[in-house]
């Protein structure tokens, strides 16, 4: 049974003064850390917490913790296997400004949240647990709320959100009208409930009908056309004569005429009139889901358009905020901007050379790249297409990347025998896989497909764990002949890896034309990444002297690799294979 949160939390904060000398308690740095040991004891069996340790969450060490002035403003700890039911310690921290914990399996209900608890909460992300109850938010300053595929119940009169930009309460089991403060939110906020009803659903008064409908034609009736019965309107269906009915079934099949019509035209008007490059035709471009009207966005945010976690970012503050060159690539500059709050973020200015306008397929793409979160995928918390100017903002990965780990300098090759021994290059393939793999799976259609995998595109976080990079980004630039030049295919793949190959190795197939890359592209450059990598290791061990203990598994790993990088791209297997094999050797 689960047991109540205060428990966690006096249990915590027990075994934190029976530890901690008087002395210690006095160097606790910030009044949140009681109730994030409590969370932490509560609600992860499986370790992913493990760098909360310490008396000070803001020592900038804490996974997933941001803060500001010594206080915790943000937590993000989606798809972290979280569990339980003691995220109102989190709600409690009175300084947060953003929570994100999706993809969880987290099950408490949330209690009233209103300016005197919450006043500074600003985006609260809850979707894909089982969190349940009715909802009672009354909080002017809330700006985004995503709480679908959740278990809530009840109806909405207790959500009082008069800032809210973005809300997405569906497939919940809340019933009733969705009142007019809430209906400027598209269907997709609200679908699969249990039986809601008004705009932007269906009238209450036509799901009226339907359950009398399904009333009548069933003899047992269902829950949903119990609760459309007693929470909708309670206007009958009698008030209306067959005429009416007949009038709205002809004005149905009229608006669905005239929508399909539009629909077909402007298809067809889009085919003929945008320029688009046939390449991007069959690339990754087309459909891509949004709800959103892009340029409704940028003009709001200055220009900059925000994703889950970059909501507070302003591009006025980005562009003066201190700023210091992380790298220079073909594609453009990186910068790492320390922002006024003191949250640091990586901006990525693309060259006005490679990345001419390509307008609305840069702004669709860049939306479904703002979707991805993952701890293997570097976010994308907020784009610039505006004015001429192409920014992209990251979060700021500390380590560097793998390119700066295999090929550090001299000076640094003894200290690198160390940190990047074989079981750190496993991980950080496996990382690099499994941040593949879910862009590969990502439910968008077309599917994504990276097209740049390199050493330079996988990160190092704070925690060691390697996050993919700038997914898709090549396929928007002007010349990418350079890029994809490829030689005749190696006869042995292992030991070319070794050359000088610290760039983007792109697959056969793509050769000697502006190929279009796709998954199987992406698995030989993760297989070339891969060999090198390896071939690295092996490198190292000879020049160290080193025993070749692992001898078995490197030979295994370059098996792999030579999987990956088969000439034939039916012949490579998919990602999902690839972090399977990989797994074997960790
Ligand atoms: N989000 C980030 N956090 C920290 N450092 C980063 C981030 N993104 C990029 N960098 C650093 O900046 C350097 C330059 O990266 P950039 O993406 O501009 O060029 P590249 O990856 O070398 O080439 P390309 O332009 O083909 O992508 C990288 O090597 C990396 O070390």
């Amino acid at each position: 049974m689960a047991l109540p949160y205060y428990y966690y939390f006096s249990f915590s904060f027990f075994l934190l003064v029976s530890i901690v000398t008087p002395h210690e308690l006095s160097l606790v740095h910030s009044q949140d850390l009681f109730p994030l040991l409590s969370f932490k004891a509560s609600a992860d069996p499986r370790g992913v917490l493990r760098t909360w340790v310490g008396l000070n969450p803001c020592s900038g060490s804490w996974i997933g913790v941001k803060c500001y002035r010594s206080r915790v403003v943000a937590i993000y700890l989606d798809n972290s296997s979280l569990v339980g039911s003691a995220t109102p310690l989190l709600l409690g921290l009175g300084q947060l400004r953003i929570l994100s914990l999706r993809r969880n399996a987290l099950n408490s209900t949330i209690s009233l949240l209103t300016n005197l608890t919450n006043p500074n909460l600003r985006h609260l992300s809850l979707s894909h647990n089982q969190f349940s109850g009715t909802l009672n938010i009354t909080l002017p300053s809330l700006l985004s709320f995503r709480a679908e595929h959740n278990n809530f119940f009840g109806g909405l009169e207790g959500l009082k959100l008069p800032k809210m930009k973005d809300l997405n309460i569906s497939n919940n089991n809340f019933v009733g009208e969705i009142s007019f403060g809430l209906s400027k939110f598209p269907r997709s906020s609200f679908e699969g409930n249990l039986a809601l009803c008004g705009s932007p659903l269906s009238s209450c008064i036509d799901s009226l009908r339907l359950s009398n409908d399904s009333t009548n034609t069933s003899s047992s009736p269902n829950i949903s056309s119990m609760t459309s019965a007693s929470f909708c309107s309670s206007r009958s269906l009698t008030k209306f004569g067959i005429t009416a009915l007949l009038a709205i079934g002809i004005g149905d099949i009229l608006v669905i005429s005239i929508s399909l019509a539009i629909v077909i035209g402007l298809y067809i008007w889009l085919r003929k009139k945008l320029l688009i490059p046939p390449s991007s035709t069959t690339s990754n471009l087309r459909v891509i889901e949004s709800d959103r009207g892009y340029s409704e966005e940028k003009e709001k945010n200055g220009g900059l358009v925000c994703f889950e976690g970059g909501e507070e970012l302003k591009l006025e503050t980005l562009l003066k905020a201190s700023a210091e060159v992380l790298g220079k690539g073909v594609s453009g500059s990186t910068y790492k901007a320390i922002l006024d709050d003191g949250i640091i973020v990586a901006v990525k200015r693309l060259s006005a050379l490679q990345f001419p306008s390509y307008g609305k397929n840069f702004d669709k793409h860049m939306h479904a790249i703002g979707r991805l979160r993952h701890s293997n995928v570097v976010s994308l918390r907020a784009y610039c297409n505006a004015n001429g100017e192409r920014l992209l903002v990251y979060d700021c990965m500390p380590k560097g990347s793998l390119q700066s780990l295999l090929h550090s300098t001299s000076n640094e090759r003894r200290l690198r025998c160390r940190s990047l021994d074989w079981r750190r290059r496993k991980q950080i393939l496996f990382g690099a896989a499994n941040g593949l793999n879910y862009i590969h799976s990502f439910p968008v259609r077309p599917l994504l497909v990276h097209a740049n995998i390199k050493p330079s595109n996988i990160l190092i976080d704070e925690h060691g764990n390697a996050c993919i990079s700038e997914c898709g980004l090549m396929r928007f630039a002007a010349s990418t002949n350079t890029q994809y030049f490829v030689p005749s295919f190696p006869s042995n793949l292992f030991y070319e890896a070794s050359s000088a190959w610290h760039g983007h190795r792109p697959a056969p197939e793509l050769s000697g034309r502006r190929g279009t890359a796709t998954q199987e592209s992406d698995v030989y450059s993760f297989g070339m990444v891969l060999l090198e990598v390896v071939r690295d290791h092996k490198d190292v061990e000879e020049s160290s002297g080193g025993d070749g203990e692992c001898e078995g598994e490197v030979m295994g790993m370059a098996k792999v690799g030579m999987l990956c990088t088969a000439e034939r791209p039916e012949d490579r297997p998919k990602m999902s294979q690839v972090v399977r094999m990989i797994s074997e050797f960790l």
